[in-house]
């Protein structure tokens, strides 16, 4: 039946054609058409067998004559514009509608919006300005159905499909955004968070351990030390703050006494951000004895002019001032005693979870013992310090010699006052200070 239907369509169109092209098809048809039908025979027959012989033409022959363009005039079809392809119409509009889509940064609803749009303009051209292009073309092919709804199905399909997917791309943007956000805050957290660790480790372990400790390259289990040749370690105690500490509930089982020791404390600490005593580093503070060493590092060691003993004998004079400073203001009478000594050390650090910066060795047993058999009020320092600080105009005074716990007798000085640089001999004269 359906052969049928497009025989008769062929039959229908080829005598067109033949309208057309009359001289063509009779060439074809004379060179094509075998000798028993020659136009001798009877007309009809000939007409017939002509007919059947075009129906039998191969479909690239037909779409080679019906190769029109838009705005062709062809007889057999519907009035208005004709194309034998309308499809790429369609293909070029899909893919107008494929660019809008793929653009990342637009709204699901305004590409939905724009989509819309060019496929309620592309389909009132299909269904009502321009619908015969399909019509027509439905006729060109012979198809059985129609292409012209076929059209508004795949558009509509299309747009359908191309919003589902824009809404999957914004939504995948929104939570890329989301997490960008996220991993903005979380990344300033950490770098927050490394600050603070940098600052903690910086007030635990001196500057160039502390280095050496947030430096990447460092294994883990590796021990850290170093051996320092010329430090000046300083002890400083308090010896009768025992007798001010006692547990009552006036004073809140000793914590406001605890209190005040840790301002004093941290008044000594406070000394050493001075920049005159950058040399000297805190060691530590067990109870009531402040530990401290200078010339630790390369840049920290002066063996030429000696400023890392200078500046620690400075900074013992100047924790005895400020002891002074805290009696006046808090109506006490502590008294300070303090030892020095210089001499080489080892540095280290020991401990993983609670590492702790500390020094070892005979010089810095010597300046504890300078501190135990030490006088109140007064700074003890050894003969080796002596050498240092008496050419520098330090006022020292000979103790004599007396007997050191393991180290047997020494031959000690109390320094009595700073150096000054008096204009007239640019030379570093001492003044005594309170001590004899
Ligand atoms: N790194 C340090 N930190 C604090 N104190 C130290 C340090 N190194 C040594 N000392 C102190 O130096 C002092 C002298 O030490 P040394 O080893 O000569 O004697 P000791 O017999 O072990 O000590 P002690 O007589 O106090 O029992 C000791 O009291 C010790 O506490």
């Amino acid at each position: 039946m359906l052969y049928k239907n497009s025989q008769n369509t062929i039959l229908k169109r080829t005598s067109a054609v033949n309208s057309t092209e009359p001289k063509n098809l009779d060439k074809d048809s004379s060179s094509t058409t075998p000798s028993f039908l020659s136009p001798t025979k009877n007309e009809t027959v000939t007409v017939i067998a002509k007919n059947f012989l075009l129906s039998t033409l191969d479909w690239s022959i037909l779409r080679e004559k019906f190769n029109f363009s838009i705005g062709d005039e062809v007889n057999f079809c519907h009035e208005g514009p004709t194309s034998h392809f309308p499809d790429y119409f369609t293909f070029c509009v899909l893919l107008v509608m494929v660019s809008c889509a793929v653009y990342q940064l637009m709204f699901s609803i305004i590409k939905l919006i724009l989509l819309g749009g060019i496929c309620f303009a592309y389909l009132s051209m299909v269904l009502i300005t321009h619908g015969s292009l399909f019509r027509n073309h439905d006729h060109l092919i012979m198809l059985q159905n129609d292409s012209q709804y076929v059209t508004v199905a795949v558009l509509i399909g299309f747009t359908i499909a191309l919003y589902i997917h824009g809404q999957q791309t914004e939504a995948t943007s929104r939570l890329d955004f989301l997490w960008k956000l996220q991993a903005n805050e979380e990344k300033e957290d950490i770098e927050h968070l490394q600050a603070y660790n940098r600052k903690l480790i910086a007030n635990i372990l001196p500057e160039h351990v502390a280095e050496h400790f947030l430096s990447v390259d460092k294994a883990p289990d590796e021990l850290y030390h170093e051996q320092c040749d010329s430090v000046c370690i300083l002890f400083a105690s308090i010896p009768n703050f025992s007798e001010f500490y006692v547990e009552l509930e006036s004073n809140n089982e000793g914590v406001e006494c605890l209190r005040l020791l840790n301002e004093i404390i941290a008044d000594f600490d406070e000394i050493l951000e001075e920049e005159k005593f950058k040399y000297v580093e805190k060691i530590k503070s067990t109870g009531a004895t402040y530990m401290a060493a200078s010339g630790l590092t390369k840049a920290a060691c002066d063996m030429k002019n000696y400023k890392h003993v200078t500046a620690m004998a400075d900074f013992a004079l100047r924790l005895r001032e400020q002891l002074e400073y805290v009696n006046e203001h808090s109506f006490n009478n502590f008294k300070i005693r303090i030892g020095i000594n210089i001499g080489p050390v080892v540095a280290g650090v020991i401990g993983a979870r609670k590492p702790q910066y500390d020094i070892w060795g005979n010089a810095v047993n010597v300046a504890s013992r300078m501190d135990s058999t030490g006088e109140l009020d007064k700074i003890q320092v050894t003969h080796e310090v002596y050498q240092i600080l008496e050419p520098k105009g330090y006022p020292l005074t000979c103790r004599g010699t007396i007997k050191v716990k393991g180290k047997g007798d020494m031959v000690t000085y109390f320094l009595n006052g700073k150096a000054i640089r008096t204009p007239s001999t640019d030379k570093l004269d001492g003044i005594p200070e309170g001590g004899s």
